[in-house]
């Protein structure tokens, strides 16, 4: 019997990996795709052309990297939806706006107006009923340090050369953020009790919180439609 079937998981599932940088996103993308036999979407940091620029200059850079995030994260819920499901995303299209275009807007590194064209822009293309949401946002959180050694340890040059307070600030913001998320149902997993790096059996309590929101979300889906 497969994973998928053992914890009732349907195949056509798709989750979606939130949580701030660091925290071990693309890390749980891989251990759960491989675990259900799920497609990944990663978001391909190599590949972006604004990002190393973005961290030279914020205010430079901030509405170009949006704009170039939201096009490349609908073109993979395109693909999600054409492959019919069973996906594991790194990273939700949420976190855009209500972290990132948002801190960078506040912290004023974003101008008002890029602010208004992005937040029209995401608005029109994700919160509508054509736009579907995942099954689950799985949440990941830790202490702050745990977080900031992590960060430190992967050492992508761009991100040590920003300081700290920035990636603190974040922090901060997710927190709240995720207090008053509500686009899908939402399973908070702290980084401490697992870890599927270094303890393979660690994913099998999570696949089973899986299994079991994604049943009692699906249920109450189909009571909303009859
Ligand atoms: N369970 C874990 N234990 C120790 N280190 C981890 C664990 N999960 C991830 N890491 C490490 O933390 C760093 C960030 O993980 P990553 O998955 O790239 O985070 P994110 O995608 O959220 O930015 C990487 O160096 C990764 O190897
Ligand atoms: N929407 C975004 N705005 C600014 N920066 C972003 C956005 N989405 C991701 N990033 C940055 C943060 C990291 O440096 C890399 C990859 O994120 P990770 O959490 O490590 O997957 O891109």
């Amino acid at each position: 019997m497969s994973r998928r079937d053992q914890y009732g998981i349907p195949h056509d599932s798709v989750i979606t990996i939130a949580g701030t940088v660091g925290v071990g996103k693309s890390t749980m993308t891989n251990a759960l795709a491989n675990a259900l036999q799920f497609r990944t979407s990663f978001e391909k940091v190599e590949k972006n052309p604004y990002l190393d620029k973005f961290y030279n200059d914020f205010e430079r850079w901030s509405f170009h990297l949006q704009v170039y995030f939201l096009a490349e994260r609908f073109k993979e819920q395109k693909k999600i939806f054409e492959y019919g499901g069973g996906f594991i995303q790194d990273r939700s299209i949420y976190e855009d706006t209500g972290i990132f275009a948002k801190m960078h807007y506040e912290k004023g590194t974003m101008n008002e107006v890029d602010y208004n064209t992005y937040t029209n822009l995401f608005d029109a293309m994700v919160m509508t009923p054509y736009f579907p949401h995942p099954d689950l946002l799985i949440y990941l959180e830790g202490s702050f340090d745990d977080i900031y050694d992590r960060i430190k340890e992967r050492g992508r040059p761009m991100e040590q050369q920003t300081p700290m307070e920035y990636w603190e600030e974040m922090y901060n913001r997710y927190e709240n953020w995720i207090d008053n998320f509500n686009a899908c149902p939402v399973l908070r997993l702290n980084i401490a009790d697992y870890d599927v790096l270094n303890d393979e059996e660690s994913i099998e309590p999570i696949l089973e919180k899986i299994g079991h929101f994604i049943q009692q979300s699906r249920k109450w889906r189909s009571r909303q439609l009859t």
